[in-house]
């Protein structure tokens, strides 16, 4: 007797991760941190220095407070600044290109560019980026798109000191480089959630630190309306 087939989503939703894994693994200079709780990769110089300057320009121009979305009553528990980046720009779209070809991950999948700004004394708190099952804002967040899958970051420049980003759960801190991009599974391997994720994007302690994210669901991103009302 047969078994049917499980669904298999789209390889460019990251879930399962098979195909992206076999990307990155291809990609010149890519590093793995070695640790067998999370999937985690790091390249230097992935985005050359004029593109980040460019981008820290409109992140500059649009920044306005960050929010979470678990609100958890800590209110300095993510103190930066916060810039959706337009992919109808030529500049945004272009990183996003490139995310896409260096990952595997399909864009179509992905929330839309994220620009973060930290100033000093700024941080984000240790958290994971997937939405905890059962919350009100589990329910609003992924209803249409699923959780996320994979999270993508560049660091745009290099704060004069702190603003590392460290995970916990494996006692690894990476140190922001302009250009470096970080990669990794929120899922373990068999798909689940994976706790170990956990992170921490730490006080600047001098100058300004800015990155990009972008965060990969399970699911199509809807993609904004750009035809007119018939
Ligand atoms: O700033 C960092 O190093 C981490 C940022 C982060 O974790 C996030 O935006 O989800
Ligand atoms: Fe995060």
């Amino acid at each position: 007797m047969s078994t049917p087939p499980a669904r298999v989503a789209d390889p460019g939703s990251g879930l399962p991760a098979d195909h992206v894994l076999e990307t990155l693994r291809a990609q010149p200079a890519i590093q793995r941190v070695p640790t067998p709780k999370l999937t985690l990769f790091a390249r230097r110089g992935f985005l050359d220095p004029e593109t980040c300057a460019a981008v820290i320009d409109r992140i500059d121009a649009r920044r306005r407070p960050s929010t979470i979305a678990d609100a958890n009553g800590d209110t300095a528990f993510r103190t930066s600044e916060t810039c959706d980046l337009d992919s109808a720009d030529p500049v945004i779209d272009r990183v996003e290109a490139l995310i896409s070809a260096f990952t595997g991950l399909d864009r179509a999948y992905g929330e839309p560019v994220q620009g973060q700004r930290y100033a000093v004394g700024q941080e984000f708190k240790a958290h994971t980026d997937y939405f905890e099952p059962g919350g009100e804002d589990y329910k609003i967040h992924c209803r249409h798109t699923g959780n996320r899958t994979w999270t993508v970051m560049i660091y745009l420049n290099q704060p004069g000191a702190g603003g590392a980003t460290r995970f916990k759960a494996i006692d690894k801190t990476i140190q922001p480089e302009t250009g470096k991009l970080l990669a990794w599974n929120n899922r373990r391997p068999d798909g689940l959630l994976n706790p170990a994720t956990l992170h921490h994007g730490m006080k600047v302690r001098s100058g300004t630190k800015y990155i990009i994210t972008k965060w990969f669901r399970e699911r199509p991103w809807p993609r904004p309306r750009t035809e007119p009302d018939a």
